[in-house]
C-alpha cells in the first residue's frame, strides 16, 4: 500500500479527478472538500496486488491545519492546478513545500498536474503546459495535463503513479533486506540485479491492472 496526498487549491478539481477515475463519475456541482476525503484503489503489478490510498485535501484556506495533518507519511504527493488559472500554478509551489515539510527528505515523488484541460483551447493548452514544464522541472515532479470531465488521460496519469510507487516500494524492500534478488507474493520473482537505474527507468513497463 503507498500514499498518495493530492494538493492544490479550491476548486481546482481534486475531488473531481479522484472520482472520476475511482469511480468513474464526474459532477459539474462544486462541493468543497472538508478537512480530508481518501480512497482506496486496489492494482496487480506484475501479478502482485498493489494499493494506492489517495488522499484527497481541501484546498480552502480555512481547512489547512486539518489537511496538512494528513501530509505524512506520503509516498506520491500530487500537486494540482487549474490549467485556466495561472495563479493556481503559481500557488503549487507552496503546496509542494508544504506537503514536503511534512515528510523525510527525498522520500516523495513530486506530480504536476493541470486539470480541466477540456476548458482550454489546444493553443491556450500548449502555452501553460510551457509554463508548467518549468515549474515542473523546478519542483522535481512529472508534469501531466487532464480532464476529470472527459477522462482524458485519467487513468494513464493514476497507472503511473501507481507504477512509480510500486517501484519505490520494491526498492525499499530491496534495500531492507540487502539481497540482489527478493521473492514477493505466491511464487513472482523480481530480479532487478545488473540494471542500472537509468536503464531500470526507461525499461520499467509494468503490467498494471486496476481491480
Ligand atoms: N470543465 C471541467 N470542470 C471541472 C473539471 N474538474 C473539475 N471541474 C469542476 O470544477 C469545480 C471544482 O472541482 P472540485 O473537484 O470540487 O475541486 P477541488 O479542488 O476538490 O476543491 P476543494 O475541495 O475546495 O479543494 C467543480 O464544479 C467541478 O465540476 C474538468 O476537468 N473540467
Amino acid at each position: 500500500m503507498a500514499k498518495v496526498v493530492m494538493v492544490g487549491d479550491l476548486y481546482v478539481g481534486k475531488t473531481s479527478l479522484i472520482n472520476r477515475f475511482c469511480k468513474n463519475v464526474f459532477d459539474r456541482d462544486y462541493k468543497a472538500t472538508i478537512g480530508v476525503d481518501f480512497e482506496i484503489e486496489r492494482f496487480e503489478i506484475l501479478g502482485i496486488p498493489f494499493n494506492l490510498q489517495i488522499w484527497d485535501t481541501a484546498g480552502q484556506e480555512k481547512f489547512k491545519c486539518i489537511a496538512s495533518a494528513y501530509y505524512r507519511g506520503a509516498q506520491v504527493i500530487i500537486t494540482a492546478f487549474d490549467l485556466g488559472d495561472l495563479q493556481t500554478l503559481e500557488h503549487t509551489r507552496h503546496w509542494l513545500q508544504d506537503a514536503l515539510k511534512e515528510n523525510e527528505p527525498d522520500s516523495c515523488s513530486v506530480f504536476l498536474i493541470g486539470t480541466k484541460k477540456d476548458t482550454l483551447s489546444e493553443a491556450e493548452c500548449e502555452r501553460t503546459e510551457q509554463d508548467a514544464l518549468k515549474y515542473a522541472s523546478e519542483m522535481n515532479a512529472e508534469f501531466w495535463s487532464v480532464s476529470a470531465k472527459t477522462g482524458e488521460h485519467v487513468k494513464d496519469f493514476f497507472f503511473r503513479v501507481a507504477g512509480l510507487a510500486f517501484e519505490q516500494s520494491m526498492k525499499k524492500e530491496l534495500e531492507k533486506s540487502r539481497h540482489s534478488t527478493t521473492q514477493i507474493g505466491a511464487g513472482s520473482l523480481i530480479q532487478l540485479e545488473g540494471n542500472s537505474p537509468e536503464k531500470r527507468e526507461n525499461d520499467f513497463r509494468p503490467n498494471i491492472n486496476c481491480c
